[in-house]
């Protein structure tokens, strides 16, 4: 391994560094045009950079953009960490390790508290920290099969507008959607990001539909339809948000009344969404893949612990964090808040399996009972598991 120093990237080194990116990916270069596009936004937020030492030429790169996550009973801070790649002739000489201890130092100093990511590989960000914190779903709806059951909420009204006036719309009603643990804040930046990534889709065209509730907008979805041949149309979803159930249903009851489709393709939704209940025949629904949606690292755990909320007995859990290890320790941690403490601990695990546990992705017994983490007292796991419980399975469902 060869010693290297990752630095904060200047804005005249933000598209080479974008197009190595790209090139460790496989994807084609970004046009002139794109980039013109693509500018504003990827020059937020902070992008880190490991030059070669004998050429001074980029070798690795990766970005965060600061946006805030929301957790049982709270939110905080998140580092949305992206565009991670190295030059194929530099890997595996430790260029992502050190851009990955600059990038979480940097954010610890910053005070943000989590970092997420969505990776790759599911074999790369474990060691520095990171577990998986949010599982998601596709699913593909036969249409011929999908009636709504006559209890299913009517929904309100649903329009279809301008792509840019639904993004004005939804982001502005998106806050009160984003209550799941999980969801990520939008800033202004990530609505960019959806324009480019409409405009680089070359899937058929896409409309964009808001659904009005008693309360104003609390829905909207953007979609694409592919139409290989006449009758057997596929309707793909972008993006769906609601803010309650009857906009959920409002929403689906609009889009399986569109004519000439054949299947509606949604991907990565929440595990538990709750279609197949509002259908006389869920089979309607098949759940095509289930994986890893958001990767979370807790970068300040003390403060990570301390925001979210807790029910049932306090817990003593003991952390250990080896590229952070100010976050080493044990703390007590209750419905009542969090401390540091000397107590012998309950729970023993890694910060990565800590964030595995904390949207509620895992149950703690579950990585008892796999060895990702050591009960060590009386019925540690079982305690621990409603300690941590939540409602609604995690879900992040924003792309980055
Ligand atoms: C959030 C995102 O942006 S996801 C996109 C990530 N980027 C890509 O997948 C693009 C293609 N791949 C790459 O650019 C690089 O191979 C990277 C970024 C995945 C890894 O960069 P490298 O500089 O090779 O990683 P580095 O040498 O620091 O390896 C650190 C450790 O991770 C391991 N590792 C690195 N990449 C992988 C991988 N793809 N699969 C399994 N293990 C890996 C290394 O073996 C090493 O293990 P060790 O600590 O036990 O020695």
């Amino acid at each position: 391994m060869t010693d290297h120093h990752a630095r904060i990237l200047g804005d005249d080194e933000q598209r080479g560094a974008v197009e190595l990116f790209r090139s460790a990916l496989h994807a084609p270069p970004l046009t002139d045009e794109e980039w013109a596009s693509a500018r504003d936004v990827e020059c937020a937020g902070r992008r880190h950079g490991v030059t070669d030492g004998d050429t001074g030429a980029l070798i690795g790169t990766a970005w965060a953009w600061d946006t805030a996550l929301t957790v049982p009973g709270g939110g905080v801070p998140l580092g949305a960490v992206t565009e991670v790649g190295v030059r194929a002739d530099r890997t595996r000489r430790g260029v992502l390790s050190e851009l990955m201890r600059a990038q979480l130092t940097d954010m610890a100093e910053r005070g943000v508290v989590t970092a997420g990511l969505h990776a790759s590989e599911a074999t790369i960000y474990g060691r520095f920290g990171y577990g998986v914190g949010a599982l998601a779903r596709d699913y593909t709806v036969e249409t011929s099969r999908a009636q709504l059951r006559p209890e299913a909420p009517a929904g309100g009204r649903v329009e279809i507008r301008d792509l840019e006036t639904v993004i004005d719309l939804a982001s502005q009603a998106y806050p009160a959607m984003a209550t799941r643990p999980g969801m990520l804040a939008r800033p202004a930046e990530w609505w960019g990001m959806l324009r480019a990534h409409l405009a680089r889709r070359a899937e058929g065209r896409v409309t964009a539909v808001t659904h009005e509730g008693k309360d104003g907008i609390d829905g909207f979805a953007v979609y694409s339809v592919d139409r290989p041949k006449p009758g057997s149309a596929t309707l793909k979803l972008v993006d769906l948000h609601t803010a309650t159930i009857d906009a959920f249903a409002g929403l689906w009851r609009y889009l399986l009344s569109v004519d000439l489709i054949g299947e509606i393709t949604a991907t990565n939704r929440p595990v538990d969404e709750p279609l197949e209940l509002l259908l006389a025949d869920p089979r309607a629904v098949s759940t095509t893949a289930r994986f890893d949606d958001l990767w979370l690292r807790l970068v300040d755990v003390p403060e990570a612990l301390a925001v979210r909320a807790y029910q049932g007995d306090p817990l003593t859990v003991e952390v250990t964090d080896r590229l952070l290890p100010a976050n080493t320790g044990s703390y007590l941690v209750g419905p009542d808040g969090v401390e540091r403490t000397d107590r012998a601990p309950d729970l023993r695990l890694d910060v990565a399996a800590l964030a595995m546990i904390h949207l509620g992705a895992w149950r703690p017994s579950q990585l008892v009972d796999t060895g990702r983490a050591q009960a060590l007292t009386t019925r540690a796991a079982s305690r621990a598991d409603r300690l941590f419980s939540t409602p609604t399975a995690p879900w992040c469902g924003t792309f980055f």
